[in-house]
Protein backbone atom coordinates (compact mmCIF):
# COMPACT_ATOMS: atom_id res chain seq x y z
CA UNK A 1 0.00 0.00 0.00
CA UNK A 2 1.37 3.42 -0.91
CA UNK A 3 0.06 6.11 1.40
CA UNK A 4 -0.44 9.77 0.61
CA UNK A 5 2.81 11.04 2.12
CA UNK A 6 4.80 8.58 0.04
CA UNK A 7 2.89 9.71 -3.03
CA UNK A 8 3.82 13.32 -2.11
CA UNK A 9 7.47 12.37 -1.78
CA UNK A 10 7.33 10.71 -5.16
CA UNK A 11 5.76 13.81 -6.68
CA UNK A 12 8.52 15.85 -5.14
CA UNK A 13 11.19 13.52 -6.53
CA UNK A 14 9.69 13.69 -9.98
CA UNK A 15 10.30 17.46 -10.06
CA UNK A 16 13.98 17.10 -10.53
CA UNK A 17 14.98 13.59 -11.44
CA UNK A 18 14.36 11.46 -14.41
CA UNK A 19 13.58 8.12 -12.85
CA UNK A 20 10.92 5.63 -13.85
CA UNK A 21 7.78 6.27 -11.75
CA UNK A 22 7.98 2.83 -10.16
CA UNK A 23 11.58 3.47 -9.02
CA UNK A 24 10.53 6.80 -7.53
CA UNK A 25 7.77 5.19 -5.53
CA UNK A 26 10.05 2.45 -4.28
CA UNK A 27 12.66 5.03 -3.23
CA UNK A 28 10.07 7.11 -1.42
CA UNK A 29 8.65 4.07 0.28
CA UNK A 30 12.05 2.89 1.56
CA UNK A 31 13.23 6.29 2.80
CA UNK A 32 9.88 7.22 4.36
CA UNK A 33 9.88 4.01 6.35
CA UNK A 34 13.47 4.25 7.44
CA UNK A 35 13.38 5.06 11.14
CA UNK A 36 16.75 6.61 11.78
CA UNK A 37 15.94 7.15 15.44
CA UNK A 38 14.62 3.66 15.78
CA UNK A 39 13.76 3.48 19.47
CA UNK A 40 12.02 6.85 19.42
CA UNK A 41 9.84 8.74 17.03
CA UNK A 42 11.75 8.13 13.83
CA UNK A 43 11.29 11.86 13.32
CA UNK A 44 14.05 12.24 10.76
CA UNK A 45 12.59 9.65 8.41
CA UNK A 46 9.73 12.01 7.56
CA UNK A 47 12.17 14.65 6.43
CA UNK A 48 14.64 12.62 4.40
CA UNK A 49 12.90 13.37 1.12
CA UNK A 50 10.46 16.17 1.90
CA UNK A 51 13.17 18.53 3.22
CA UNK A 52 15.08 18.31 -0.07
CA UNK A 53 18.30 17.03 1.44
CA UNK A 54 18.58 14.63 -1.52
CA UNK A 55 20.01 16.97 -4.10
CA UNK A 56 20.83 14.55 -6.90
CA UNK A 57 19.38 11.19 -7.85
CA UNK A 58 20.56 9.83 -11.17
CA UNK A 59 20.16 6.37 -12.68
CA UNK A 60 22.54 5.54 -15.53
CA UNK A 61 21.89 3.10 -18.38
CA UNK A 62 23.81 0.32 -16.55
CA UNK A 63 21.45 0.61 -13.57
CA UNK A 64 23.92 2.38 -11.29
CA UNK A 65 22.20 4.87 -9.02
CA UNK A 66 23.78 8.05 -7.66
CA UNK A 67 22.29 9.42 -4.44
CA UNK A 68 23.82 12.78 -3.52
CA UNK A 69 22.76 14.41 -0.25
CA UNK A 70 23.41 17.76 1.37
CA UNK A 71 22.34 18.13 4.99
CA UNK A 72 21.92 21.41 6.93
CA UNK A 73 23.43 19.73 10.04
CA UNK A 74 26.39 17.46 10.78
CA UNK A 75 25.26 13.91 10.06
CA UNK A 76 28.23 11.98 8.71
CA UNK A 77 27.84 9.10 11.17
CA UNK A 78 24.06 8.86 10.72
CA UNK A 79 24.57 8.92 6.96
CA UNK A 80 27.06 6.04 7.13
CA UNK A 81 24.55 4.03 9.18
CA UNK A 82 21.73 4.84 6.75
CA UNK A 83 23.93 3.72 3.87
CA UNK A 84 24.77 0.43 5.62
CA UNK A 85 21.13 -0.16 6.57
CA UNK A 86 19.58 0.62 3.19
CA UNK A 87 22.13 -0.16 0.48
CA UNK A 88 21.21 -3.81 0.01
CA UNK A 89 17.45 -3.24 0.31
CA UNK A 90 17.59 -0.54 -2.36
CA UNK A 91 19.71 -2.66 -4.69
CA UNK A 92 17.39 -5.66 -4.33
CA UNK A 93 14.06 -3.84 -4.48
CA UNK A 94 15.03 -1.53 -7.32
CA UNK A 95 17.02 -4.17 -9.23
CA UNK A 96 20.14 -1.98 -9.27
CA UNK A 97 23.70 -2.79 -10.17
CA UNK A 98 25.24 -0.45 -7.59
CA UNK A 99 24.61 2.74 -5.58
CA UNK A 100 27.03 5.64 -5.05
CA UNK A 101 26.23 7.52 -1.86
CA UNK A 102 27.55 11.07 -1.60
CA UNK A 103 27.43 13.11 1.59
CA UNK A 104 28.02 16.79 2.25
CA UNK A 105 26.70 19.30 4.75
CA UNK A 106 26.41 23.04 5.11
CA UNK A 107 25.32 23.65 8.69
CA UNK A 108 22.61 26.26 8.81
CA UNK A 109 22.62 29.02 11.42
CA UNK A 110 19.43 30.59 12.74
CA UNK A 111 20.03 32.73 15.78
CA UNK A 112 23.25 34.58 15.02
CA UNK A 113 24.37 36.62 18.00
CA UNK A 114 25.80 39.98 17.01
CA UNK A 115 28.69 39.86 19.43
CA UNK A 116 29.80 36.34 18.48
CA UNK A 117 29.10 36.08 14.78
CA UNK A 118 31.55 33.24 14.26
CA UNK A 119 29.36 30.74 16.16
CA UNK A 120 26.36 29.11 14.46
CA UNK A 121 24.85 27.22 17.42
CA UNK A 122 25.42 27.40 21.16
CA UNK A 123 24.44 24.26 23.05
CA UNK A 124 24.41 24.31 26.87
CA UNK A 125 25.05 21.10 28.81
CA UNK A 126 23.41 21.37 32.25
CA UNK A 127 22.58 19.19 35.19
CA UNK A 128 20.41 19.71 38.24
CA UNK A 129 22.97 17.92 40.37
CA UNK A 130 26.79 17.84 40.47
CA UNK A 131 28.79 14.72 39.62
CA UNK A 132 26.37 13.15 37.14
CA UNK A 133 28.92 13.35 34.32
CA UNK A 134 28.06 16.69 32.71
CA UNK A 135 31.70 17.51 31.83
CA UNK A 136 32.40 13.96 30.66
CA UNK A 137 29.39 14.18 28.33
CA UNK A 138 30.45 17.65 27.13
CA UNK A 139 33.94 16.61 25.99
CA UNK A 140 32.87 13.31 24.44
CA UNK A 141 29.95 14.99 22.68
CA UNK A 142 32.32 17.66 21.35
CA UNK A 143 34.65 14.95 20.05
CA UNK A 144 31.72 13.05 18.50
CA UNK A 145 30.39 16.16 16.71
CA UNK A 146 33.91 16.77 15.36
CA UNK A 147 33.83 13.21 13.97
CA UNK A 148 30.54 14.05 12.25
CA UNK A 149 32.50 16.71 10.36
CA UNK A 150 31.47 19.76 12.43
CA UNK A 151 33.69 22.59 13.70
CA UNK A 152 33.34 22.54 17.46
CA UNK A 153 34.35 24.59 20.50
CA UNK A 154 33.91 24.02 24.22
CA UNK A 155 33.47 26.69 26.89
CA UNK A 156 33.99 25.42 30.41
CA UNK A 157 31.69 27.58 32.54
CA UNK A 158 31.74 25.24 35.52
CA UNK A 159 33.08 27.67 38.12
CA UNK A 160 32.69 25.14 40.91
CA UNK A 161 35.10 22.65 39.36
CA UNK A 162 36.49 23.45 35.90
CA UNK A 163 37.53 20.00 34.69
CA UNK A 164 37.65 20.52 30.91
CA UNK A 165 41.43 21.27 30.83
CA UNK A 166 42.14 17.94 32.57
CA UNK A 167 39.74 16.04 30.31
CA UNK A 168 41.27 17.51 27.12
CA UNK A 169 44.85 17.18 28.39
CA UNK A 170 45.39 20.96 28.28
CA UNK A 171 45.86 21.47 32.01
CA UNK A 172 48.52 24.07 32.74
CA UNK A 173 48.03 25.81 29.35
CA UNK A 174 48.06 29.59 29.62
CA UNK A 175 45.78 31.82 27.58
CA UNK A 176 47.40 34.40 25.32
CA UNK A 177 45.97 37.66 24.04
CA UNK A 178 47.00 39.13 20.67
CA UNK A 179 45.47 42.56 21.45
CA UNK A 180 45.48 42.76 25.24
CA UNK A 181 41.67 42.46 25.26
CA UNK A 182 40.66 39.14 23.75
CA UNK A 183 41.69 35.58 24.54
CA UNK A 184 43.05 33.08 22.06
CA UNK A 185 41.32 29.71 22.71
CA UNK A 186 43.43 26.65 23.47
CA UNK A 187 43.13 23.94 20.80
CA UNK A 188 42.75 20.26 21.74
CA UNK A 189 41.98 17.52 19.18
CA UNK A 190 40.86 20.23 16.72
CA UNK A 191 38.39 21.60 19.28
CA UNK A 192 38.71 25.25 20.41
CA UNK A 193 38.49 25.45 24.20
CA UNK A 194 38.35 28.10 26.86
CA UNK A 195 37.92 27.51 30.56
CA UNK A 196 37.70 29.38 33.76
CA UNK A 197 40.38 26.86 34.77
CA UNK A 198 42.95 28.47 32.39
CA UNK A 199 42.38 31.80 34.11
CA UNK A 200 42.42 31.15 37.78
CA UNK A 201 43.19 28.46 40.24
CA UNK A 202 40.30 26.25 41.34
CA UNK A 203 40.36 27.86 44.80
CA UNK A 204 39.84 31.34 43.33
CA UNK A 205 37.11 30.17 41.01
CA UNK A 206 35.22 28.58 43.90
CA UNK A 207 34.61 31.92 45.62
CA UNK A 208 32.82 33.45 42.62
CA UNK A 209 29.16 33.77 43.30
CA UNK A 210 25.97 35.21 41.79
CA UNK A 211 26.21 38.23 39.48
CA UNK A 212 30.01 38.29 39.57
CA UNK A 213 30.19 34.73 38.27
CA UNK A 214 27.54 35.26 35.54
CA UNK A 215 29.32 38.42 34.38
CA UNK A 216 32.69 36.68 34.25
CA UNK A 217 31.25 33.74 32.31
CA UNK A 218 29.55 35.94 29.73
CA UNK A 219 32.82 37.85 29.33
CA UNK A 220 34.63 34.56 28.82
CA UNK A 221 32.16 33.69 26.06
CA UNK A 222 32.24 37.07 24.33
CA UNK A 223 35.91 37.91 24.67
CA UNK A 224 37.32 34.67 23.32
CA UNK A 225 38.54 34.77 19.73
CA UNK A 226 36.47 31.77 18.66
CA UNK A 227 37.29 30.53 15.18
CA UNK A 228 34.32 29.83 12.86
CA UNK A 229 32.34 27.21 14.78
CA UNK A 230 29.26 25.17 13.92
CA UNK A 231 28.68 24.30 17.58
CA UNK A 232 29.96 25.83 20.79
CA UNK A 233 29.15 23.56 23.72
CA UNK A 234 29.00 25.21 27.14
CA UNK A 235 29.65 23.08 30.21
CA UNK A 236 27.35 24.94 32.60
CA UNK A 237 27.78 25.13 36.37
CA UNK A 238 25.68 22.37 38.00
CA UNK A 239 22.46 23.26 39.81
CA UNK A 240 19.38 25.39 39.33
CA UNK A 241 20.26 28.72 40.90
CA UNK A 242 20.56 32.36 39.81
CA UNK A 243 23.77 31.83 37.83
CA UNK A 244 22.17 29.13 35.68
CA UNK A 245 19.03 31.23 35.09
CA UNK A 246 21.03 34.35 34.18
CA UNK A 247 23.27 32.41 31.80
CA UNK A 248 20.28 30.64 30.22
CA UNK A 249 18.60 33.99 29.59
CA UNK A 250 21.61 36.04 28.48
CA UNK A 251 23.34 33.56 26.21
CA UNK A 252 21.66 33.06 22.82
CA UNK A 253 21.24 29.30 23.15
CA UNK A 254 20.04 27.13 20.29
CA UNK A 255 19.40 24.27 22.69
CA UNK A 256 20.07 23.10 26.19
CA UNK A 257 20.77 19.48 27.06
CA UNK A 258 20.14 18.12 30.55
CA UNK A 259 22.36 15.36 31.89
CA UNK A 260 21.08 13.01 34.56
CA UNK A 261 21.70 9.51 35.88
CA UNK A 262 18.87 6.99 36.34
CA UNK A 263 19.02 7.43 40.14
CA UNK A 264 15.97 8.95 41.83
CA UNK A 265 18.03 11.61 43.57
CA UNK A 266 19.53 12.81 40.26
CA UNK A 267 16.14 12.68 38.54
CA UNK A 268 14.56 14.92 41.19
CA UNK A 269 17.23 17.56 40.43
CA UNK A 270 16.91 17.05 36.67
CA UNK A 271 13.17 17.69 37.07
CA UNK A 272 13.98 21.01 38.83
CA UNK A 273 16.34 21.89 35.96
CA UNK A 274 13.69 21.24 33.30
CA UNK A 275 11.12 23.33 35.23
CA UNK A 276 13.61 26.16 35.69
CA UNK A 277 14.50 26.29 31.96
CA UNK A 278 10.83 26.05 30.98
CA UNK A 279 9.98 28.95 33.33
CA UNK A 280 12.56 31.24 31.77
CA UNK A 281 11.94 30.06 28.20
CA UNK A 282 15.29 28.44 27.60
CA UNK A 283 14.85 25.94 24.75
CA UNK A 284 15.35 22.35 26.00
CA UNK A 285 16.34 19.84 23.36
CA UNK A 286 16.20 16.82 25.65
CA UNK A 287 17.73 14.66 28.35
CA UNK A 288 20.92 12.63 28.25
CA UNK A 289 21.05 9.72 30.65
CA UNK A 290 24.60 8.97 31.78
CA UNK A 291 25.71 5.84 33.64
CA UNK A 292 22.57 4.08 32.36
CA UNK A 293 24.09 0.66 32.95
CA UNK A 294 27.50 -0.58 34.02
CA UNK A 295 29.57 -2.58 31.54
CA UNK A 296 32.07 -4.85 33.31
CA UNK A 297 35.50 -4.40 31.75
CA UNK A 298 36.36 -8.06 32.44
CA UNK A 299 33.35 -9.99 31.16
CA UNK A 300 31.28 -7.32 29.35
CA UNK A 301 28.24 -8.06 31.53
CA UNK A 302 25.82 -5.11 31.72
CA UNK A 303 24.09 -4.24 34.99
CA UNK A 304 21.71 -1.35 35.76
CA UNK A 305 23.26 -0.37 39.07
CA UNK A 306 21.52 3.04 39.27
CA UNK A 307 18.07 1.73 38.32
CA UNK A 308 16.18 1.49 35.04
CA UNK A 309 13.80 3.64 33.02
CA UNK A 310 14.38 6.80 35.10
CA UNK A 311 15.10 9.06 32.13
CA UNK A 312 12.37 7.39 30.03
CA UNK A 313 9.82 8.33 32.71
CA UNK A 314 11.18 11.87 32.95
CA UNK A 315 11.05 12.21 29.20
CA UNK A 316 7.35 11.24 29.05
CA UNK A 317 6.47 13.32 32.13
CA UNK A 318 7.77 16.53 30.52
CA UNK A 319 7.36 15.55 26.87
CA UNK A 320 11.06 16.09 26.25
CA UNK A 321 13.17 13.85 24.07
CA UNK A 322 15.47 11.23 25.61
CA UNK A 323 18.48 12.01 23.44
CA UNK A 324 20.65 9.09 24.43
CA UNK A 325 21.88 6.71 27.11
CA UNK A 326 25.58 6.39 27.92
CA UNK A 327 26.96 3.36 29.76
CA UNK A 328 29.09 3.55 32.88
CA UNK A 329 32.45 2.13 31.87
CA UNK A 330 35.85 2.40 33.48
CA UNK A 331 37.37 3.52 30.14
CA UNK A 332 35.37 6.79 30.26
CA UNK A 333 36.99 7.79 33.55
CA UNK A 334 40.45 6.47 32.64
CA UNK A 335 40.53 8.20 29.26
CA UNK A 336 39.40 11.53 30.71
CA UNK A 337 41.95 11.33 33.51
CA UNK A 338 44.57 10.74 30.79
CA UNK A 339 43.34 13.81 28.88
CA UNK A 340 41.81 12.07 25.83
CA UNK A 341 38.01 11.54 25.50
CA UNK A 342 37.01 7.90 24.81
CA UNK A 343 35.42 8.87 21.47
CA UNK A 344 38.96 9.75 20.29
CA UNK A 345 40.95 7.22 22.35
CA UNK A 346 38.83 4.12 21.54
CA UNK A 347 36.79 4.62 18.40
CA UNK A 348 35.01 1.30 17.93
CA UNK A 349 33.82 0.72 21.50
CA UNK A 350 30.22 0.68 22.80
CA UNK A 351 30.88 3.95 24.64
CA UNK A 352 32.08 5.70 21.46
CA UNK A 353 29.14 4.36 19.46
CA UNK A 354 26.75 5.65 22.16
CA UNK A 355 28.30 9.15 21.94
CA UNK A 356 28.29 9.14 18.13
CA UNK A 357 24.60 8.18 18.06
CA UNK A 358 23.92 10.89 20.64
CA UNK A 359 25.72 13.52 18.56
CA UNK A 360 23.91 12.48 15.40
CA UNK A 361 20.58 12.90 17.09
CA UNK A 362 21.50 16.20 18.74
CA UNK A 363 22.69 17.82 15.51
CA UNK A 364 19.58 16.73 13.56
CA UNK A 365 17.05 17.58 16.28
CA UNK A 366 18.74 20.90 17.04
CA UNK A 367 18.36 21.83 13.38
CA UNK A 368 14.70 20.78 13.23
CA UNK A 369 13.88 22.60 16.48
CA UNK A 370 15.65 25.84 15.46
CA UNK A 371 13.93 25.73 12.08
CA UNK A 372 10.48 25.25 13.57
CA UNK A 373 11.05 28.03 16.14
CA UNK A 374 12.22 30.39 13.40
CA UNK A 375 9.15 29.59 11.28
CA UNK A 376 6.85 30.18 14.28
CA UNK A 377 8.61 33.48 15.00
CA UNK A 378 8.18 34.63 11.39
CA UNK A 379 4.49 33.63 11.47
CA UNK A 380 3.90 35.59 14.72
CA UNK A 381 5.74 38.64 13.37
CA UNK A 382 3.58 38.57 10.24
CA UNK A 383 0.35 38.41 12.30
CA UNK A 384 1.57 41.35 14.45
N1 LIG B 1 29.79 7.11 31.77
C1 LIG B 1 30.77 7.13 32.66
N2 LIG B 1 31.51 6.02 32.94
C2 LIG B 1 32.51 6.04 33.85
N3 LIG B 1 32.88 7.13 34.54
C3 LIG B 1 32.19 8.27 34.33
C4 LIG B 1 31.11 8.33 33.37
N4 LIG B 1 30.64 9.60 33.37
C5 LIG B 1 31.37 10.29 34.24
N5 LIG B 1 32.29 9.50 34.82
C6 LIG B 1 33.27 9.88 35.86
O1 LIG B 1 32.53 10.43 36.96
C7 LIG B 1 33.22 11.54 37.53
C8 LIG B 1 32.31 12.79 37.50
O2 LIG B 1 32.10 13.15 36.17
P1 LIG B 1 32.06 14.67 35.68
O3 LIG B 1 33.18 15.46 36.26
O4 LIG B 1 31.89 14.65 34.21
O5 LIG B 1 30.68 15.12 36.36
P2 LIG B 1 30.05 16.57 36.43
O6 LIG B 1 28.58 16.35 36.43
O7 LIG B 1 30.60 17.45 35.39
O8 LIG B 1 30.55 17.02 37.85
P3 LIG B 1 30.53 18.54 38.43
O9 LIG B 1 29.13 18.89 38.52
O10 LIG B 1 31.20 18.36 39.74
O11 LIG B 1 31.30 19.36 37.47
C9 LIG B 1 34.49 11.72 36.72
O12 LIG B 1 35.55 11.07 37.38
C10 LIG B 1 34.21 10.99 35.40
O13 LIG B 1 35.37 10.48 34.79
Amino acid sequence: MIDKSIQNNANFLSHFIELPAFTQLQLSDIFSNYHTFSQNTGILSHCLLTERWLINCILDTDNNLLLEWKFPFAWQYGFKKMQEDLNETLINRLGLNSISWRYSHAIEAFNINKSIKSIKHILAVSSGKGGVGKSSVTVNLAAALTKQGAKVGVLDADIYGPSIPTMFGTEGSKLTSPDGQHMQPIMAYNIATNSIGYLSSEQNAMIWRGPMASKALIQLLEETLWPDLDYLIIDMPPGTGDIQITLGQKIPLSSSLIVTTPQDIALIDARKGIKMFNDVNVPILGIIENMSWHICSNCGHAESIFGVDGAHKLSSEFAVELLGQIPLHISVREDLDAGCPTVIAREETDVSVAFLSLSEKISALNYLKCKSMTEKHIAITQID
